[in-house]
């Protein structure tokens, strides 16, 4: 079988795994039954099992893709960007980098990041990915392509076909890709949610545009979807195993690779498990740890999961190897299954709408006036929810003790939200905070990139447990830039989706410090001096 599963010093309730069995879970999951998560999620749940069906009948994509990128490489055509928000941009990213192989992903409000993706426009095709078509960043991407060809000299028929789209049938996006003239038009099966679509269009045209043989990736799941209606295959051990550590108070998977040769599963893993448990006060936080030894392994309130490796010894922990197509769908199975032992619906995602509700009323009503608390260096510092009450931010180590009085904000059983609002390549250094911020406590501390998070652990925030405390981390714009033909610019919806989450997170009591990096360099480099 091409997945396997190993666990180690986790304690499975007995009801966990009978209920499971003599529930036919396993079987039943296979047959795709929408009451096994109950009767309020069964309308969503008989629209959202497709994805059981994808090593199958994504068959049908391959020679299409092999043909549509044969006649881009005929045309000099490649350079693959993608641009695509959450379940349409994380899996072909890893693909894509597990491979090896150049593909410009664009999910980000960032201008500098998204400036410098438009680069070499002569080589570049655009593939436009969005399951709904109404997705914010996505539409302002193509609207900057769309004007960024058009001032290259292309004719409107010229720039139609720099476009491929990927999107649900009947979309706006896919009226849109009509008008505009696409080259081609992919729509995927509705369904398949966003999470759960990585063997679907959405994972795999942009991967076999960018040059991956996705044949494989079908193969390897196909070999692992013959086992799972079978008690004890992988992917259900799994699912106990992610439901048992919720039982038992391991209520955070911690991600970390083992050796998988996969590169940023992590990243995928942690919007399918956070977007699709963390809902109604409950949940699994998904951790994206640096390594196996990272700080926030060890953690008492963590289940350890190892990709591609084993468990480690005498600490709680699982170890699931396998090749990246088995490893999509066994995770996605898990996730089915876990959801139904912590009694959730594991395929909607309720809570994710608010944050982009306030964004839009601030971008109707303009950003807030906020004065900061205190400016130390290149950083500015605002709070909310009692955070820096009473904290001495004139002190020469003002911003420590800032971040500390955060730190000590985390209630029992807690975590720590970083979310950067920056550019993740230019400013990726940033990305060091996690496991900074973790070495000064025993909490978890999760790490993401802002609005990328807002699609993914976004709806864990929100909707899980209220026991957060939230670093935002927002950075001077020095170059903006227009999103053609809409009121704003990239800057501006930045600043409004960071303002919106804010908004969001205030309206819960929950801790928050919010950075403001006038110099984003040196902003990052006195964070980390201050983390020591
Ligand atoms: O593919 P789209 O419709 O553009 O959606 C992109 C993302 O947006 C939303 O925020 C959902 O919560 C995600 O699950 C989804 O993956």
């Amino acid at each position: 079988m091409t997945l396997q599963f190993r666990c180690s010093g986790l304690e499975v309730p007995e009801p966990v795994r009978a209920q499971l069995a003599d529930d036919d879970v396993a079987a039943r999951l296979v047959g795709k039954d929408a009451t096994l998560w109950g009767p309020e999620a069964e309308p969503e749940a008989s629209i959202r099992l497709g994805w059981l069906d994808l090593p199958a009948t994504s068959r049908e994509l391959v020679a299409r893709l092999a043909d549509l990128r044969a006649e881009l490489a005929g045309e000099g055509l490649d350079r693959v960007v993608l641009a695509g928000m959450g379940g349409s941009s994380l899996a072909p990213e890893v693909i894509c980098r597990t491979a090896g192989v150049p593909l410009v992903v664009l999910d980000t409000t960032d201008p500098g990041q998204v400036a410098a993706a438009m680069t070499d426009l002569d080589r570049t095709v655009v593939v436009v990915s969005s399951k709904s078509g109404g997705t914010v960043e996505t539409d302002s991407h193509r609207r900057a392509f769309l004007t960024a060809f058009a001032e290259a000299g292309l004719d409107e028929q010229q720039v139609g076909r720099r476009f491929v789209v990927v999107t649900d049938p009947g979309s706006p996006l896919a009226e849109t890709a009509a008008a505009m003239g696409a080259r081609a038009v992919f729509l995927a099966d509705p369904h398949v949610g966003g999470r759960y679509s990585a063997l679907s269009a959405f994972g795999l045209v942009p991967a076999a545009l960018a040059g991956v043989d996705v044949a494989e990736l079908l193969d390897d799941a196909a070999d692992l979807a013959e086992h799972l209606a079978e008690e004890g295959n992988p992917a259900l051990e799994l699912g106990v195993a992610m439901g048992a550590g919720f039982r038992t108070g391991r209520d955070k998977v911690a991600l970390a690779d083992g050796g998988s040769g996969i590169t940023g599963f992590g990243d995928w893993a942690e919007q399918l498990v956070a977007e699709s448990t963390g809902k109604e006060g409950r949940g699994l936080l998904p951790v994206v740890l640096e390594s196996v030894d990272a700080p926030g392994a060890a953690a008492p309130d963590a289940l350890l999961a190892v990709v591609g490796g084993d468990p480690v010894e005498g600490r709680p922990s699982v170890g699931v190897a396998g090749p990246l197509g088995a490893q999509f769908l066994g995770w996605e199975y898990a996730t089915a299954v876990a959801g139904r032992v912590l009694g959730i619906n594991p395929f909607d995602q309720p809570n994710v709408t608010e944050s982009k509700e306030n964004t839009s009323r601030i971008l109707e009503s303009g950003l807030p006036d906020e004065r900061p608390l205190a400016t130390v260096g290149a950083v500015e510092l605002y709070a909310s929810g009692g955070v820096l009450d009473g904290v001495d931010l004139s002190a020469h180590d003002g911003l420590t003790l800032a971040l500390d009085a955060l730190l000590a904000a985390v209630p029992p059983r807690g975590y720590l939200a970083v979310m950067a609002y920056l550019d993740r390549e230019a400013d990726a250094r940033a990305g060091e905070l996690r496991a900074a911020l973790a070495r000064r406590t025993e909490h978890a501390v999760t790490f993401g990139w802002g609005p990328r998070f807002l699609h993914s652990t976004g709806q864990y925030h929100k909707g899980g447990p209220q026991v957060g405390a939230f670093l935002q981390v927002t950075g001077a714009v020095t170059d903006d830039l227009p999103v053609p033909d809409r009121p704003y610019s990239f800057g501006t919806l930045q600043a409004a989706q960071a303002a919106g989450d804010r908004q969001a997170l205030a309206d819960r009591q929950r801790p928050l410090l919010h950075l403001h990096l006038t110099d984003r360099s040196a902003g990052v480099d006195q964070l980390m001096r201050a983390l020591g």
